[in-house]
């Protein structure tokens, strides 16, 4: 008889539910739903303002999706709930919110309804970028040690600067919530009705060590003597590993999803690090990137030491037995988005409209025809801040080279080849700190969609490119952990790297480096590395002085 996990993978607008057979590796078929509340970055359901840099989401809708895509998973391919092994959940991060010991999301509480600071705070929520400023010179004064091995600087992103914010601009929310987490180890929680803490989450985005724990309590309380004790109030040294079971789901889940009660759930996975497994990363030399709205880049190394660039490392983070390091662009598909939706003439909407495309492949398509420098442009990728080497959300975007001629694919293209500027900077802080990177892979959306875009990696990066065999690798992933969640005797699996190695897939083709592209590229990539050094490094301060001028 046929056996099923699932896997259900939480982005920025929308959640991926995707059903695994565990003996063949078909992906039987995959369910989607956006949430309703999408990002709220202007403003609340009632219409109270947000601040500048903003992004809150509502957790009702996580649960909403998981009703509906596992109810579809079921009605659409009729397996029984007695099939389904193991559920695995990921989801991006750092995304957190403030909850009662329950686990009801403060937001959700009487006197809470209008409190922004008591909404989840998604990943791309900058406001808290003067708290991070804060939070890196006392960690450089008092001599951390775990600051080199965020890359030297810990992202306005992550959860500390978060709950700094919190503390700072809404204290009533600080004291009045028992727990702070990450949506993911929530959404895990509601599921099998205790807590159970990722120790991939606890680590890259809470400051978590897996051998010292957490900052010293001395540490805190130069934050903030109200955050001496931050650890035992807020949050949980129960960190569990993400090939572990987090519990089973509760008799409401399982009426709430139409799954059977009691199947295990695994301990949560960031959802950038779910797609290792599913691309069969097993080793050093290969950088996994997964390009969606952001792209996060993925590396695996027997050593833990810093790298500058790096966002994050951790033991066993992505795999038992590997340090994985994860190093990020928090402006990729979004960098493109802004594009067609704020800027696209009407006469492109509407020829992409009369050939039923959408504009991302009129412009790819119109773009495919320029050759490399061409446009004229060069742009700096930092539409959404920066969270690689610079690790700095106040700088902001900029195009050079733009004249009265200058056309929107064009423009387009500018964009597509700054994002892989960016990574080829990433990259190159990998390999100078002695980590060589031979090979690339890619996954997530843009993997799939945009073989331009792929191929403008390749050249600008000057390495083959190899592509995840699946279309949804993030919900694969979760689906190889729900399999390690679950008894190996009903599974056929050992551990989640045997899973991993059997039911991880990549495509047959790979985007090779072209010469003649690659030589013009090295050229435009000393110029983008000027500029990023002139505007990033404080030769020029312009967008910081900007970015005050705006909030003022
Ligand atoms: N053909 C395309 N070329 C380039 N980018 C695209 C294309 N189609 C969609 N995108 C971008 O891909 C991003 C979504 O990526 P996806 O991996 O599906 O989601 P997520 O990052 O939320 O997991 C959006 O920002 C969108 O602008
Ligand atoms: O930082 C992350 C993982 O470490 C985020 O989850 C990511 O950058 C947002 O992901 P996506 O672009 O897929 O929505």
């Amino acid at each position: 008889m046929a056996k099923y996990s699932i896997g259900i993978d939480y982005g920025t607008l929308s959640a991926r539910a995707l059903l695994l057979n565990i003996q063949t590796g078909e992906e039987v078929c995959v369910s989607e739903m956006a949430y309703p509340h999408g990002v709220m970055d202007e403003c609340l359901p009632s219409g109270k303002r947000l601040g500048d840099s903003w992004a809150l989401q509502d957790p009702q809708d996580y649960l909403d999706a998981l009703q509906v895509t596992i109810g579809e998973l079921l009605q659409k391919s009729g397996v029984s709930p007695e099939d389904i092994v193991g559920i695995g959940v990921d989801f991006t991060s750092c995304t957190i919110l403030p909850t009662l010991a329950d686990g009801t999301p403060l937001c959700k509480t009487e006197g809470f309804e209008d409190t922004p600071h008591a909404y989840v705070k998604l990943w791309k929520h900058h406001a808290a970028q003067y708290c991070a400023d804060e939070l890196n010179a006392k960690a450089e004064a008092m001599g951390e040690k775990w600051l080199a091995l965020y890359g030297g600087k810990i992202s306005s992103e992550w959860m500390i600067p978060k709950i700094m914010q919190i503390l700072k601009e809404e204290p009533r929310v600080y004291n009045a919530c028992d727990q702070i987490l990450e949506a993911g180890d929530w959404v895990v929680w509601q599921l099998v009705g205790h807590q159970a803490r990722s120790a991939c989450n606890a680590g890259f985005k809470g400051i978590y060590r897996h051998d010292t724990g957490y900052p010293s309590k001395a540490f805190f309380r130069a934050l903030d003597p109200r955050l001496e004790n931050v650890v035992e109030d807020k949050l949980s040294t129960d960190i569990r590993p993400i090939d572990s079971c987090a519990g089973y789901l509760t008799k409401a889940m399982a009426d709430w999803t139409g799954l059977k009660e009691g199947t295990p759930v695994a301990v949560e996975i960031m959802d950038s690090i779910a797609s290792v497994p599913a691309c069969q990363i097993d080793g050093p030399g290969k950088m996994l990137m997964i390009m969606g709205t952001s792209t996060c880049h993925e590396v695996l190394s027997a050593e833990e030491r810093g790298v500058p660039g790096t966002c994050g490392i951790v033991k066993d983070g992505a795999l038992p037995g590997s340090f994985c390091y994860e190093a990020g662009q928090s402006c990729v598909g979004d960098h493109f988005s802004w594009f067609v939706n704020r800027c696209l003439p009407s006469d492109y909407k509407e020829e992409a409209e009369q050939r039923g495309i959408s504009p991302h492949v009129l412009l790819t398509e119109k773009a495919s025809r320029l050759k490399p420098g061409e446009s004229g442009l060069l742009a700096l990728d930092w539409w959404n801040g920066v969270r690689s080497v610079l690790m700095d959300f106040d700088l902001s975007g900029l195009i050079l080279g733009m004249t009265l001629r200058t056309k929107p694919e064009e423009i387009y293209r500018a964009l597509i080849e700054a994002t892989a500027f960016g990574t080829r900077q990433i990259i190159d802080a990998f390999e100078t700190a002695g980590a060589p990177i031979h090979e690339l892979y890619a996954a997530g959306g843009i993997a799939s969609k945009n073989a331009m875009a792929m191929q403008i990696y390749a050249d600008i990066c000057n390495k083959p490119i190899k592509i995840s065999g699946s279309d949804q690798s993030g919900a694969l992933g979760s689906a190889i952990l729900g399999i390690a969640a679950a008894d190996p005797a009903l599974t056929g699996y050992k551990n989640v790297n045997e899973a991993a190695r059997k039911l991880g897939k990549i495509k047959d083709t790979v985007y090779h480096p072209m010469a003649g592209n690659v030589a013009i590229y090295a050229q435009l990539f000393a110029e983008y590395k000027k500029l990023h050094d002139y505007f990033g490094r404080g030769e020029n301060n312009v967008m910081k002085k900007l970015r005050a001028l705006r909030r003022q």
